[in-house]
């Protein structure tokens, strides 16, 4: 048996329906850091992996509110506190009806390595409700927000644990949560990131996943010895915070962004994907994007049911360089098939995991650059984090500052992970360099801090 195999066995009782998708990426962990823990035994004696995979704490609360036409609603609310080893716990809150335990526990532990290859002192965490935002009004969405921080507030702190957004969570929810946060606690701390600008957020907040990704591609990409993004067309799945960004990066540095998709289906725009039209759409008024094929007639909308299943429209269209942005398990060995097919030279996740093991596993055998979620999407995580050390210093930073400490720590975490498989002896093999580097720092810190 091998070392993974072995790892493996240990923590085969997580593997339960409700933990499916944290068991994945566990297990592509394991795997990763199988030589790791080979030539160094510290990792298994101080038993790393057992107290890794187990979070802090799991704290689970009732959220109860009051719609628009005074019916009680009932939400469960979750923030898992993974690890802070490294720094307080930090991560994202997802509003979304498929919320559960698993899917944050999968989220909060690959916070943890992602937060670890910043360099910055941040642990990792992640939260959020069963709540579904979509199709409510502003007022639902402040109410909801009240309602769950009144019992979050009990366990954050600016030095604690500092929530941000994640899926269905964006600067009006954040705003809600602050507000409430400040109301309870009569605090004004830098205890959330992600803050409209005008009370304390960063600036860049919002563009740091999707700029980040595209900058991360462009460092991986030299790296590798490939051309570089300018002139070649790109695919983004997704229309949200992370998708549009990337979007915008890209059209920014001249490449040429064709498509983008919703859960109901996806838009092709062969002359690039207008970005201020599908802020507008999407970000500003939340409408379905059937508006924007509305707007350019050219453009081509493909339902979802139209798309043979098993596979995604999105990744069916020709490109360069695809760029996952909307949710787990998105990208299918089907998928990474067509991509290959078409000539795709690089894949960069800009959602958290949303590439499955058959598909990376795929794209990896052909040769396809891989950047995974951790390091490609850590852009927001980092501004959050520079958004913290604005709070806490009680200033302000420039755009141009942010922007270059931003790509200065792409590029670093690009190197690293590079570096670090190619110490490992899997070169050009991203998920192993950064499942290791990740890993690494934090398990080092859990050691020197001891039991
Ligand atoms: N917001 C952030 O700063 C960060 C987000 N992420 C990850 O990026 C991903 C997207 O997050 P956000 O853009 O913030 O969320 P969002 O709520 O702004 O947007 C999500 C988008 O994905 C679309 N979507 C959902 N399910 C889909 C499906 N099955 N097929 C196609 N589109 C689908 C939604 O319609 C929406 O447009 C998530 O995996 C999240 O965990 C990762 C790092 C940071
Ligand atoms: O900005 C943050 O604190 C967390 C962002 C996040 O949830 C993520 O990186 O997945």
């Amino acid at each position: 048996m091998t070392i993974a195999e072995e790892e493996i066995r240990k923590f085969e009782n997580h593997n339960c329906a409700e933990n499916n998708v944290f068991y994945q990426a566990m297990e592509e962990v394991i795997y990763s850091i199988a030589p790791l823990l080979q030539s160094d035994e510290k990792y298994r004696k101080h038993g790393i992996m057992e107290r890794l995979v187990v979070p802090d704490r799991v704290i689970k609360f009732k959220v109860t509110w009051l719609d628009d036409n005074n019916i009680i609603q009932v939400n469960t609310g979750y923030r898992i506190q993974f690890n802070n080893a490294l720094g307080p716990y930090k991560g994202g809150l997802r509003f979304h009806p498929t919320v559960n335990e698993g899917v944050l526990k999968f989220l909060g532990f690959e916070q943890i390595l992602k937060n670890s290859l910043t360099g910055l002192h941040i642990g990792g965490a992640k939260g959020g409700s069963d709540f579904d935002p979509k199709g409510k009004s502003d007022f639902e969405v402040m109410k909801f927000c009240s309602a769950y921080m009144t019992e979050l507030h009990k366990y954050i702190g600016a030095r604690i644990d500092v929530p941000a957004g994640d899926i269905g969570v964006g600067s009006r929810e954040i705003g809600y949560l602050f507000g409430e946060y400040k109301k309870i606690t009569s605090t004004y701390e830098g205890v959330l990131t992600g803050k409209p600008f005008f009370f304390g957020g960063s600036l860049m907040r919002p563009e740091a996943t999707g700029y980040g990704a595209v900058y991360f591609t462009e460092s991986m990409l030299e790296m590798e010895g490939k051309e570089p993004l300018m002139g070649k067309v790109c695919t983004v799945s997704g229309a949200g915070n992370v998708a549009v960004h990337a979007i915008e990066k890209l059209t920014q540095i001249g490449a040429v962004p064709v498509a983008c998709s919703d859960s109901k289906g996806t838009i092709y725009d062969s002359r690039g994907i207008d970005v201020e039209l599908l802020k507008d759409i999407k970000l500003n008024k939340r409408q379905s994007l059937t508006k924007y094929a509305e707007v350019h007639a050219e453009a081509k909308y493909i339902p979802i049911e139209e798309y043979p299943e098993g596979g995604h429209a999105v990744w069916d269209i020709p490109c360069y360089a695809a760029f996952p942005c909307a949710t787990q398990n998105e990208l299918t060995e089907i998928d990474a098939q067509n991509l290959i097919n078409n000539g795709c030279v690089s894949v960069t996740e800009g959602a958290n995991m949303p590439s499955t093991p058959e598909a990376i596993s795929l794209l990896q055998s052909h040769k396809v650059c891989f950047a995974p979620a951790k390091a490609a999407n850590a852009g927001g995580v980092v501004v959050s984090e520079f958004e913290m050390s604005q709070n806490a210093a009680m200033s302000k930073w420039g755009f141009a500052k942010v922007d270059e400490r931003l790509k200065e720590t792409m590029q670093m975490i690009c190197k690293r992970v590079a570096l670090t498989a190619k110490d490992y002896g899997v070169e050009g093999n991203y998920v192993d360099g950064a499942n290791i580097a990740g890993f690494k720092k934090v398990a080092d810190a859990m050691i020197a801090e001891g039991i």
